[in-house]
């Protein structure tokens, strides 16, 4: 190969070469270009991606900020949950409490329904009161109108006696020491006198209050009618009188004559008969008079001087005049004594009881009545009519009653272990203070049972003014007894006031005819036709009778003859201890 050629070659090659070259360059120049676009495009792009990178770390922070504020968020709801859990405990607690509460409600619901209609009722009552009230503020107005009268009429209830208007004691009291102090003075004579009505009880007991009121009354005017003006006359209490009668005369002997006058004048006055409402009554006065001794005796030692002269009057047998002696003074201090020996002689059992045989007309033993006797060691045996009104007087007879009553039964048992005294019935007397002890029938009732005896032997002696007062009551004791057997018979019978109209109403056994019409039968017809009534009324009402104080066989006979078949006397015999008793009942069954 020539040089040229190899040049060629070379130079062919080159240029070969050179255009590959130039297709490369072209080529590169257009991958350059699609280099330069692409870059372009690259840094375009790296610059979205850079812009993206921003936007994404910025996208970044906020999500960091996002995920703080999450969790900062988080941490707040766990927070509320946790308290929501509490509150939710809180709630069920609450709920809890709530149920309780709505329990209590309804509890106080039911109790405000309650109180509810306690407040209606009350709010009724507040109104009735209050029409009460205003009936009451009407009374009020009036009373205080009446107050200036009702003062005036209670300085006249503290000095004066409602029912008669008369001085009371306090009044009269006050006046006493005046008398007494000018007494001193003027050296004349003055006098008290205490008055007493006899019997008034009775009065009261069988008319009633009203009728005793009514007699107070007009007995307080008569009074008045019989003095002088300046004289008092004043109202003690109950049926007490007193009188001051002053400046009588400066002679005693002179003043003790006009002082009996006086007292004559009042008896006569209060003698005479008395309309007392519907019934036309008599009465009588005791009257204890004392003259102002001029020795210092106090208003107090007068009053009680004129009572204790008034007491005697009424020993004696009421309607006079008894003037006070130092010797009066002696008996009330021997009351006193026997007072006190009689609660001695409960303590020391010093009673026992005697017994009177009670017969019927064939001879025939029936029973006997029981009467107490008292051995005084001292006196010797004392009779009742000595100690019972005293025992009556201070309720000793509460005492002796009972062992009255004790004794007759435990008797009565005794009785009952023999054939010859098994019916032998027994009477024992039963005073009014005794009976209208409340526990009375009770007292009864359990000595019955506890002596084991039959009932119906044991008969009760009441007297006719005890049956009168408290009608219902005693009928109601006496049909309480009469359901165990006791009897009762009606002692003194025709001495007081006794009508069929209340006598039937009675459960009655027995009448007894007083003595004092017994003994004289024989020749008093008035005696005669009274036992002749009591007979009959006897047999209308169906009860028994028995006369007592039976002493001749005439009066037996006459008592026959009008029908009494039943009697107890010295005729048969005296009260006579327990074996003296049991002898004679021998002598009569064995006869
Ligand atoms: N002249 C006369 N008298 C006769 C005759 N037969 C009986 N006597 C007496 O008359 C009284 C009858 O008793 P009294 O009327 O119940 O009257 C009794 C009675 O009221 C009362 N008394 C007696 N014992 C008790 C008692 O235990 N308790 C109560 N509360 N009073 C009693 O004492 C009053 C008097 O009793 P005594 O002195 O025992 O008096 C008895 C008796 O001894 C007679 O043929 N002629």
């Amino acid at each position: 190969m020539s040089k040229d050629a190899e040049y060629d070659s070379k130079i062919n090659d080159r240029k070969g070469y050179l255009s590959e070259l130039a297709i490369a360059n072209n080529k590169l120049a257009v991958a350059n270009s699609a280099l330069a676009i692409a870059n372009k495009k690259l840094t375009i792009a790296n610059k979205k991606l850079t812009i993206a990178n921003k936007k994404l770390t910025i996208a970044n922070k906020e999500l960091a900020i996002v995920n703080e504020e999450l969790a900062i968020a988080n941490k707040e709801l766990a927070f509320q949950n946790e308290e929501k859990d509490k509150r939710a405990a809180e709630l069920a607690i609450a709920n809890q409490e709530l149920t309780f509460q709505n329990k209590e409600k309804a509890k106080r619901a039911v109790e405000l329904a309650i109180a509810n209609k306690e407040l209606a009722f009350q709010s009724k009552e507040k109104a009735k009161r209050a029409a009460e009230l205003a009936i009451v503020n009407q009374d009020l107005t009036f009373q205080s109108k009446e107050k200036a009268k009702l003062a005036e009429e209670l300085n006249d209830l503290a000095f004066y006696d409602t029912l008669t208007g008369l001085p009371n004691r306090r009044l009269l009291i006050d006046r006493l020491h005046h008398a007494l102090a000018s007494n001193v003075r003027q050296g004349c004579e003055s006098a008290v006198m205490f008055i007493d009505l006899d019997h008034f009880k009775d009065i009261n007991d069988t008319l009633g209050h009203e009728v005793g009121d009514l007699l107070l009354i007009q007995t307080a005017q008569r009074l008045e009618s019989c003095l002088r003006k300046g004289d008092t006359v004043a109202r003690l209490g109950g049926d007490e009188f007193m009188l001051i009668l002053e400046n009588l005369d400066e002679n005693p002997i002179e003043a003790a004559t006009k002082a009996k006058a006086i007292a004559d004048k009042i008896l006569a006055e209060l003698n005479k008969p008395y309309q007392l409402d519907m019934h036309k009554c008599h009465s009588t006065v005791s009257i204890g008079a004392v003259f102002f001794d001029h020795q210092g005796n106090t208003a107090e030692d007068l009053i009680k001087q004129a009572d204790i002269a008034m007491y005697q009057a009424k020993q004696a047998g009421g309607n006079l005049i008894r003037f006070f002696n130092p010797k009066m003074q002696e008996s009330i201090n021997a009351r006193i004594t026997l007072e006190n020996e009689l609660r001695i002689a409960i303590e020391k059992s010093q009673f026992h009881l005697y017994y009177q045989i009670q017969m019927d007309s064939d001879n025939r033993v029936l029973g006997a009545e029981a009467l107490i006797r008292w051995t005084n060691p001292e006196h010797g045996l004392v009779l009742p009519a000595t100690f019972i009104p005293i025992a009556e007087e201070t309720g000793l007879i509460l005492s002796i009653g009972k062992w009255v009553i004790e004794t007759a039964c435990a008797q009565i048992k005794v009785w009952q272990k023999k054939s010859q005294t098994r019916d032998l019935t027994l009477a024992v007397n039963v005073s009014a203070k005794q009976f209208r002890q409340k526990d009375f029938v009770d007292q009864v009732q359990s000595a019955v049972q506890r002596h084991a005896i039959p009932g119906n032997l044991l008969k009760l002696e009441l007297t006719e003014s005890l049956l009168q007062y408290d009608t219902e009551v005693t009928i109601a004791m006496m049909k309480a007894l009469n359901k165990i057997g006791v009897q009762f018979s009606l002692d003194d019978f025709g001495t007081g006031y006794s009508s069929l109209q209340y006598l039937k109403r009675l459960p009655l056994d027995q009448f007894k005819i007083d003595q004092s019409f017994v003994r004289d039968i024989a020749t008093d017809n008035n005696d005669k036709a009274i036992v002749k009534a009591i007979i009959a009324m006897a047999q209308i009402l169906d009860i028994d009778v028995i006369a007592e104080g039976v002493e001749t066989e005439e009066q037996q006979q006459l008592l026959l003859g009008k029908g009494c078949t039943l009697y107890q006397g010295y005729l048969f015999s005296k009260p006579i201890p327990i074996d003296q008793f049991d002898a004679l009942i021998g002598r009569f069954t064995d006869s």
